[in-house]
C-alpha cells in the first residue's frame, strides 16, 4: 500500500461545554480572538484548536510537529487519527493510521491483563485472528509473568503503563503518530519501549511525532512543521524549520533557562526521548 495524508484548510474547532452561565461565558468570550475563543452558530462556545492548515504527507515521509503549548500538535495528531473530524475543510488519510497517544485508552480495570491485551486490541482495529496471534509476543514484551492473569486494578501505575505500551506498539500501522512524550515506565523497560519505537518506525510508512528533541528531530524527520496558534507558522525541511525555530524562539538567554526547566521537569516524570538534550517548545 502507499499511503497518503492530504489536508486542505482543515479548521477544528473545540466547544467548551462548561460554559453555559452567562457571566462566566461573558468572561471567556472576552479571551476572545487572541486566544481562538469563539461562539459558532449555535451560541456555543469554542476554541479554534486548528485553523486552516494545509499539509500533504507521502509514503517515506517523517514529520516532526513542534510549537508552543497549545499550539495545536496533539490536537492535530487526533484529527489524523480520526479521534476529531475536522469542522471544515478536507481531509484524506490513505492507510491504516495508528495513534500511539492514550496509550491506556479503553482499558478496564476489573478485566485481567491478558483481557485487556483483547479489549485494547480490538480498540486499535486488530482483528480477532491479529490479537491471537500476537498475544503471546505482547505478553513476553511486558515481562509481568503471572500477573497477566490477575484484573488489572492489582497492577502498579509502571506495570499498566508496560502493558499498554506493549499492545500498542503491537499494531502493525501504516500511519504512525505519536507523541515524543511518552511514559514508558522505568529505566530498564526505557531502553526495551525505545527499540521497540525504533522498529515501528521503520516499517511505517509516514510517522507523524509531536517532538521535542532537536536532536531526534534529526536523526528521525525529513520534516518538520512548525505550529502557532493553530496554523502552519513555517513548514519544510528539518534543518531550514529548525535553525529558525530555535533562532526565533530560543536566543541564547532565554535557552539557558529553559533549559534548567526542562532539567527539571524530566527529573520530574520518565519520559520516552531516545537521545539528545536540547528540545523545542515548553511542553
Ligand atoms: N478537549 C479540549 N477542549 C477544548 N479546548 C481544547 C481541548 N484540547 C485542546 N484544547 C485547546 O486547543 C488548543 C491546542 O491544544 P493542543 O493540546 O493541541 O496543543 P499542543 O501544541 O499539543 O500543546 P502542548 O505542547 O502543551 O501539548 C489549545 O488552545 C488548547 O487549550
Amino acid at each position: 500500500m502507499t499511503s497518503s495524508i492530504l489536508l486542505q484548510d482543515v479548521s477544528l474547532d473545540l466547544p467548551i461545554y462548561d460554559v453555559k452561565g452567562q457571566s462566566l461565558k461573558k468572561r471567556v468570550m472576552r479571551m476572545g480572538r487572541r486566544n481562538r475563543i469563539a461562539e459558532d452558530n449555535e451560541g456555543v462556545v469554542v476554541v479554534r484548536a486548528i485553523d486552516g492548515l494545509n499539509l500533504s504527507l507521502k509514503s517515506g515521509d517523517r514529520l516532526g510537529l513542534i510549537g508552543h503549548n497549545g499550539a495545536g500538535k496533539s490536537t492535530l495528531l487526533r484529527v489524523l487519527a480520526g479521534i476529531y473530524p475536522p469542522t471544515s475543510g478536507t481531509l484524506e488519510v490513505v492507510g491504516k493510521a495508528v495513534p500511539l497517544l492514550d496509550i491506556s485508552l479503553g482499558m478496564d480495570d476489573q478485566s485481567t491483563g491478558r483481557q485487556n491485551i483483547r479489549l485494547r486490541g480490538l480498540l486499535l482495529g486488530m482483528t480477532n485472528a491479529e490479537i491471537k496471534a500476537k498475544t503471546e509476543e505482547i505478553a513476553e514484551f511486558t515481562g509481568l509473568g503471572d500477573y497477566l492473569d490477575l484484573p488489572l486494578r492489582t497492577y502498579s501505575s509502571g506495570m499498566r503503563v508496560r502493558l499498554a505500551f506493549a499492545i500498542s506498539t503491537a499494531v502493525d500501522a501504516d500511519i504512525l503518530l505519536l507523541d515524543e512524550v511518552l511514559g514508558v515506565g522505568d529505566a530498564s523497560f526505557q531502553e526495551k519501549a525505545t527499540k521497540r519505537l525504533e522498529e515501528l518506525h521503520q516499517r511505517a510508512e509516514i510517522v507523524v511525532l509531536a517532538i521535542h528533541s532537536s536532536d531526534t528531530i534529526r536523526k528521525t524527520c525529513n520534516k518538520v512543521l512548525w505550529m502557532e496558534r493553530g496554523k502552519v507558522r513555517m513548514f519544510g525541511p528539518v534543518e531550514e524549520v529548525v535553525t529558525t525555530y530555535d533562532r526565533i524562539m530560543n536566543p541564547p538567554a532565554k535557552r539557558q533557562s529553559f533549559r534548567k526547566q526542562l532539567a527539571e521537569k524530566r527529573s520530574a516524570r520518565p519520559k520516552w526521548s531516545p537521545s539528545g538534550n536540547s528540545r523545542f517548545g515548553t511542553g
